[in-house]
């Protein structure tokens, strides 16, 4: 049984509303082992967004010294991607009219691109870039409408990798020209039946129509005042731009330049397009600084270093595998209007197992099996003497029925709490399935024999990582740790053994209650408590539910 969770999120003030769905599978558990898990390494995995429209892919991950997406990564690092961007958003370069012509000439000539690659890259950067902002599940139908250029080009490889993506595209396209190129591009939507709009057709209700409108019309080869059809065109985006309620109308996301401002003046009159997401390619133009919508992106991933060096170009770096990075400021959200609603299947006193270890790892497997990133990540929190609670997240590294166990630095403040409190919890928060495990119970250190052999199952740059870090201890710099770190390699270059610091080892939390935790419509959520009781000289685990 393949069932769905999905969570929808409000946020007011921006764009909106985000919903997931996640693949379940309850039934296909197979009987439960008391063999340890040990607990596999896990991969972030991309599951095909047209019919899982979950996280946002990863960021982050490659590309140094910035970087989701991927992804997906992502998804945490990708705020951190997204303020780093954000902070060096001032220094990005800017581009004049000529500059840009001439940087396409130069790629397009003595670099080797064809128009046709760069197309396909800056509108598949379009298309991430729309992904990234306005979820699926809330913008389904795109209007594109496409100028004469390549600019307009760029729209209609959008159209096609917005279709493969799970939107549903609409394509104006009153211009065409003959060229293969083009007649090519239009091909391949007409094979995706994406239907074509005539303008007229565009002149009523435009926002009930469309959740989303992308303007391809002119890029950066715009010069005077725009001609028919376009003129009207652009009109009839700017009174939608203008429209008060902003949830009431589909967003305008600009290709490259709002079409009709000024390449490098902007919007000279102050009656042009208002667009709410600008998608810049290659570098930004002149104009992007007088762009004020709340997302700003940067695509074209393709700047080889001769252009960059030539024009001295400050560019934000892609992070992973993306194809966009947010420029600019990210919009800031009201706190308060974050809220989900969470859409499981129901979480029952019948369907669970008796044991809760048993019960740990059908959620564990099934955490793994649904391409979770790190769903060994667990909060950790002690308690000193005096009562003094911490949490940090360390990574679960074995299970089984003796226990949780983890491994740490013996001098950090962790182990100072737990040698003189043994009282300790743990919780795993796996979002995308709308689910949290705590854990409570009692830790202990393991045994030297168990620290070592695990110790010695790590990768030797994570060997000496342990060996350098006095943990929680304050250091001056983050060269100090670069500084021993290269010694010690320098020491072990020979591949010989590194011994386990004494400091260094394994803890295991012997739990007395667990909680499964599933979240539910209307905060009807489902709490299944286990909690040991005596039964004659033995203990059992009752299950009782919590009210939510
Ligand atoms: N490396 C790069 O840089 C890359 C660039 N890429 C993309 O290319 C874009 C630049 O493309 P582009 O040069 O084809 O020009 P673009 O702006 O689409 O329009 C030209 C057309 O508009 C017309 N037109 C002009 N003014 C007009 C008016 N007032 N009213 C009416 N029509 C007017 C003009 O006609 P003309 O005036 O020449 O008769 C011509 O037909 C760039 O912004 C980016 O999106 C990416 O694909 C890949 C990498
Ligand atoms: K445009």
């Amino acid at each position: 049984m393949l069932a769905a969770a999905s969570k929808i999120r409000t946020i007011s003030g921006v764009a909106s509303t985000t919903s997931r769905a996640m693949p379940f599978f309850l039934s296909t558990f197979s009987a439960p082992t008391t063999a340890a898990l040990s607990v596999p390494s896990l991969c972030p995995t991309r599951q095909n967004p047209s019919t899982h429209p979950r996280r946002p892919l990863a960021f982050f991950a490659a590309a140094a010294p910035l970087g989701v997406l991927s992804p997906s990564l992502r998804r945490s690092m990708a705020s951190l991607a997204t303020s780093t961007a954000a902070a060096a958003a001032a220094e990005v370069t800017h581009l004049s009219q000529r500059d840009a012509a001439e940087i396409d000439e130069q790629l397009m000539g003595p670099l080797g691109f064809s128009v046709d690659q760069l197309m396909e890259l800056a509108g598949l950067s379009v298309a991430a870039a729309v992904a990234e902002v306005y979820k699926l599940s809330e913008h389904t139908r795109v209007l594109i409408i496409c100028g004469p250029g390549n600019n307009g080009g760029d729209g209609l490889v959008a159209a096609r990798h917005l279709y493969h993506f799970g939107y549903k595209p609409f394509v104006c396209y009153p211009k065409r020209t003959s060229r293969p190129l083009y007649s090519g591009l239009v091909t391949q939507l007409e094979s995706l039946d994406i239907p074509f709009v005539p303008v007229e057709d565009l002149f009523h209700d435009l926002a009930g129509q469309f959740d989303i409108v992308i303007d391809a019309m002119f890029g950066f080869s715009f010069h005077g005042t725009p001609r028919p059809p376009f003129d009207d065109l652009i009109q009839m985006l700017v009174s939608l731009s203008v429209t008060d309620d902003s949830a009431k109308r589909p967003p305008i996301v600009s290709v490259d330049i709002p079409s009709g401002w000024h390449v490098e003046e902007g919007d000279v009159n102050g009656g042009g397009i208002k667009p709410d997401m600008l998608v810049s390619l290659t570098a930004p133009k002149l104009c992007a600084k007088k762009f004020t919508g709340p997302h700003h992106f940067l695509g074209g991933r393709f700047v080889p270093p001769p252009i960059s060096t030539k024009y001295g170009l400050e560019l934000p770096p892609y992070p992973g595998t993306s194809m966009c990075v947010r420029i600019g400021k990210a919009p800031s959200v009201d706190i308060s209007s974050l809220r989900e609603n969470y859409i499981s299947p129901e979480l029952l006193e019948n369907q669970v197992m008796s044991d809760p270890f048993d019960q740990f790892r059908r959620w564990f497997d099934e955490a793994v099996t649904a391409g979770l990133r790190e769903p060994n990540a667990m909060a950790l929190t002690t308690v000193n003497k005096a009562g003094k609670p911490s949490s940090r997240m360390v990574l679960l590294k074995g299970v089984d029925r003796h226990g949780f166990v983890w491994y740490t630095n013996y001098g950090s403040q962790k182990a100072h709490d737990l040698s003189e409190n043994s009282n300790a919890a743990l919780l795993f928060y796996w979002n995308e399935m709308n689910r949290q495990v705590r854990v409570e119970g009692l830790v202990q250190k393991v045994s030297e024999e168990e620290s070592e052999k695990y110790f010695h199952s790590r990768p030797r740059g994570s060997q000496l990582g342990a060996i350098v870090s006095k943990q929680s201890t304050v250091i001056s710099g983050r060269d100090v740790l670069q500084h021993v770190y290269k010694e010690l390699e320098e020491k072990y270059s020979d591949g010989s053994f590194i011994p386990k610091p004494d400091y260094w080892g394994g803890y295991r939390l012997t739990p007395n209650l667990f909680e499964f935790w599933q979240g539910q419509q209307s905060r009807l959520h489902d709490r299944l408590q286990y909690s040991q009781r005596e039964v004659g000289a033995s203990t059992a685990w009752q299950i009782e539910r919590l009210a939510p």
